[in-house]
């Protein structure tokens, strides 16, 4: 309802092999929560430990045959949910055909993820300034997909100190990023109090990878 009034926005590169895609998945969203619901229930949120010993303000759970996991031991990759011992919930066909669609309409042909990463942000909780690489395939974009309550994601370049954009992300807004941004250091503001209809009091983003080549 309140599209009809959301300012025009249209898709827009954020860098090399990096582009925005607002409302994407908009004709999606709904479809793609209540699958999320099905998945949270086998394979329940979490708050996971930092290497260093603090806990993430974001609440994580993955979907795919690896789901991305971090305890004192570091960052990886896991083919197995630690919590339960059972693999990850598979990933849905049409997650994968909605990434994969995704990937080729920013240039990269045949994307197949393995790993779906989810993310439930609460208000306050956000991702600091990082790079996704725990993945081997680096040839590979990230299809992010955002839904429920808005967000301010930074997007930066391969070093720390590169200056960073600012973009705003919507329900339903995707953001695919490899090539020469594959590396690129990206993150999430603390997310601001609000109420979505799709996710009540809520953000949930979706990181779609393939983890090691072949
Ligand atoms: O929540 C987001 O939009 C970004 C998530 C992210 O960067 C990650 O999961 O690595
Ligand atoms: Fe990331």
């Amino acid at each position: 309802m309140d599209d009809l009034f959301a300012p025009i926005r249209a898709n827009e590169t954020l860098g090399l092999g990096a582009v925005f895609y607002p409302g994407a998945a908009l004709h999606y969203q709904q479809t793609l929560m209540t699958q999320l619901r099905t998945i949270v229930a086998e394979a329940p949120l979490r708050r996971l430990m930092t290497p260093g010993g603090r806990f993430f303000s974001v609440e994580m759970t993955n979907c795919g045959t690896l789901g991305w996991h971090s305890d004192q031991a570091g960052y990886r990759y896991e083919p197995r949910d630690p919590l339960s011992g059972h693999p990850w919930p598979a990933m849905p066909d049409n997650w994968a055909r909605f990434a994969r669609d995704m990937a080729a309409r920013a240039g990269f042909g045949s994307f197949d993820p393995q790993a779906c990463l989810i993310n439930c942000y609460a208000p306050g909780a956000r991702m600091g300034l990082h790079q996704d690489r725990d993945e081997t395939a680096l040839d590979s974009p990230v299809v992010s997909v955002s839904l429920g309550l808005e967000a301010r994601f930074l997007f930066g370049g391969a070093n720390r100190t590169d200056p960073t954009r600012r973009v705003t992300v919507l329900s339903g807004d995707v953001i695919v990023w490899g090539g020469k941004s594959r590396l690129a250091y990206h993150g999430i503001a603390p997310l601001r109090p609000g109420y979505h209809e799709l996710t009540g009091e809520r953000r949930w983003n979706l990181t779609f990878r393939r983890v090691r080549a072949g």
